[in-house]
């Protein structure tokens, strides 16, 4: 396993962080700390967090960590078995998904927030590769708090790749990755601290 992103000076938004069948690409932080903290505690205090619950053989669970579904429109998201509608953007969700799509050059119409309270909640392996989302589209997963490891594992290789994740980061993932990549934010007792993680999506109407 590497960590790709050590030193920051060789964060490089045009390196490709997998080997193959697939791009991600790590910008580093696009805002300042102060910026960073300030949109961590508005999100924090304003979003209509609630339980992330999943269906998995006919059992319901609810886990510690929080979502929440935003978008251009009350578009429906299956994810993990449970479908949402969204919400109408915030003013604050609507800055930051302009300062994403400058950043990255892709646009976006819909965002999923995950809040992670502590290091000891996190995201098990998967790919973002729902029947709603645009296929191949791009997913910009922009980092607020507590600095988290995440990690890419090729689905028939194994090979894995891990990157730092810093507050106020922008990583955005493309093209095959989602087909042929498992990605996760690995729990871990060492952080204690919040984090919120944004990750914008286009939806497509079938
Ligand atoms: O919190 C993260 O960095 C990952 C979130 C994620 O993979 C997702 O919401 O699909
Ligand atoms: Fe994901």
């Amino acid at each position: 396993m590497s960590i790709n992103n050590l030193f920051p000076e060789a964060i490089n938004p045009q390196k490709n962080l997998l080997p193959k069948e697939g791009e991600a690409y790590y910008h580093g932080k696009v805002m300042d700390i102060q910026n960073a903290d300030q949109y961590f505690k508005i999100l924090f205090e304003s979003i209509e967090w609630k339980n992330d619950e999943a269906v998995i053989f006919g059992k319901r669970y609810v886990t510690k960590r929080k979502v929440a579904w935003y978008g251009d429109r009350p578009f429906e998201y299956t994810y993990s078995n449970v479908t949402k509608s969204a919400l109408p953007w915030t003013k604050e969700l609507q800055e930051l998904k302009n300062l994403i799509e400058r950043s990255s050059g892709e646009t976006f119409n819909s965002c999923l927030l995950n809040l992670y309270h502590s290091g000891e909640e996190g995201m098990a392996w998967h790919s973002d590769g729902e029947k709603d989302l645009k296929k191949n589209g791009a997913i910009a997963s922009l980092s607020l708090g507590a600095e988290r490891k995440f990690a890419f594992k090729h689905k028939e290789s194994k090979e894995t790749v891990s990157i730092i994740l810093y507050n106020g980061s922008l990583l955005i993932m493309k093209g095959l990755t989602q087909s042929h990549w498992l990605h996760r934010l690995p729990p871990t007792k060492k952080v204690k601290g919040p984090r919120i993680n944004l990750t914008f999506r286009t939806i497509i109407n079938h």
